[in-house]
């Protein structure tokens, strides 16, 4: 399934007129400026995976079979990677793969950014396993930062270019992770031409 990414807020309920001004920490600024204090609540604020979308009750379309081919394709080849720099040769029952049901669909304009965060958003049981992240990158290159730490000074730097895939999976599936910077003009011109795509990158994640 495809879900957008941003942040859900549609309200449920609007708070009638009456309560709203009886909740005392509701403020106006000024002339034309208000402050709706703890105004959406902690579900509201949640960006919930779900079979339709809250907002406009639309139904995400399936993932497309080329990119489950692409995901399943990277996660093999990341295990013949693990065998050749770790030694590790039993890395298939150690690093379980997955089917994703999920991808997330971010547009990077060229002043994007992506805070240091971890994916927790999963369920508690794919969480526990380390089931992999697959991230593929279209267009512009960016700096991207990961460490153990939500801190930008103490974390590791990789460019991702056009056609990357990074996988973060078991011990690194919670890693901090973050999009420091985008690198203005770095997509390949051959892409540009094809898709028309704009400036600025093109991130799918798969989970
Ligand atoms: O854009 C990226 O490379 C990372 C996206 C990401 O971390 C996320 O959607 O949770
Ligand atoms: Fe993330």
């Amino acid at each position: 399934m495809f879900v957008s990414s941003s942040v859900d807020m549609e309200a449920e309920s609007v708070p009638e007129e009456d309560q709203l001004i009886e909740q005392s920490r509701q403020r106006a600024l000024r002339l034309g400026m208000v402050l709706l204090k703890n105004y959406i609540t902690h579900s509201e604020q949640m960006r919930k995976y779900q079979k339709q979308r809250r907002i406009d009750r639309s139904i995400p379309p399936h993932i497309p079979y080329g990119f489950h081919q692409l995901v399943d394709r990277a996660m093999k080849d990341s295990y013949a990677l693990i065998r050749r720099d770790f030694g590790i040769f039993n890395a298939e029952e150690i690093l379980p793969s997955m089917s994703p049901d999920i991808c997330i669909v971010n547009f990077y304009t060229e002043s994007g950014r992506l805070g240091l965060h971890q994916d927790r958003d999963e369920s508690a049981e794919s969480l526990t396993k380390g089931l992999p992240v697959v991230s593929f990158s279209a267009g512009d290159s960016v700096e991207f930062l990961y460490g153990d730490q939500r801190d930008a000074n103490k974390a590791e730097k990789v460019v991702l270019e056009s056609g990357d895939v990074l996988i973060f999976r078991g011990k690194s599936r919670h890693v901090f992770h973050g999009v420091a910077s985008i690198i203005s003009n770095s997509a390949p011109r051959m892409l540009l031409e094809e898709t028309l795509l704009r400036p600025g990158r093109l991130n799918l994640t798969f989970r």
